[in-house]
């Protein structure tokens, strides 16, 4: 079954979306770019806080070096939280950053890579993230200006992508602007979970949550949205 992926920005959101039975909360600073990352104290408190829901978080819109990203994903890591997102953005040295991130992989750090549906990424990519110990990986957008994941990919890359990360035994997410009328033709590709910021902000991202669109977004998920519900 797909789950629902909210990400958040503060402890009160965080506290609103478990309460709406979101199924994995995850932490970033949506003013920072498409991965902005708290401060990792911010993250610590909130992490001490939440209770039985997995909670993930960014490491930043980081370039691809590894002297950058691998002590980001370290220190990302030791707050506690139960999978560090990892964004591939383009440039920079990819084969590097995954190589030394396999060896945090190995210390048992749950690693989800999110590669850009806007950059229009190779899948084959999703074998070696497989073999470098990586627990997951998703599609999220980039460019938040330029429409959602269905606009930059069409439904039958997205469902290569949800059978290779399947096919690796990879954690498989789909995520990008999605507003509510992706939800069903996206739960027909069943992904295991879908994430979403914009819509449960009404649209704007760096807006804060709204519960009423939080509870929609979760009641599609789940099946349970009433036929005519706003979209
Ligand atoms: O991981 C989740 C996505 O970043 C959700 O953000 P978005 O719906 O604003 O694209």
């Amino acid at each position: 079954m797909t789950g629902m992926l909210a990400s958040v920005a503060t402890l009160a959101e965080a506290r609103l979306v478990e309460e709406s039975g979101v199924d994995i909360i995850d932490l970033k600073n949506p003013a920072e770019g498409a991965l902005g990352a708290l401060p990792l104290a911010e993250v610590v408190r909130i992490v001490g806080q939440l209770k039985d829901r997995p909670v993930s978080a960014t490491v930043g819109d980081l370039p691809m070096q590894p002297e950058i990203v691998l002590p980001a994903a370290e220190a990302m890591a030791a707050t506690g939280v139960d999978y560090v997102k990892i964004g591939f953005f383009p440039g920079g040295d990819r084969a590097g950053v995954i190589r030394g991130l396999s060896a945090l992989a190995r210390r048992g750090v749950r690693l989800v890579a999110v590669l850009f549906g806007d950059d229009a990424p190779e899948l084959g990519c999703i074998e070696e993230l497989a073999a470098a110990g990586f627990a997951g990986a998703m599609l999220d957008t980039r460019d938040k200006k330029k429409g959602s994941l269905r606009q930059a990919c069409p439904d039958d890359f997205l469902r290569a992508f949800v059978a290779e990360t399947r096919a690796h035994g990879l954690l498989c997410g789909l995520a990008g602007s999605l507003r509510a009328a992706d939800v069903a033709p996206l739960l027909a590709l069943q992904p295991d979970y879908l994430g979403f910021r914009g819509a449960l902000c009404g649209g704007n991202r760096t807006d804060a949550l709204d519960p009423e669109a939080v509870l929609n977004i979760s009641r599609r998920v789940r099946g349970r949205a009433s036929p005519g519900t706003v979209a």
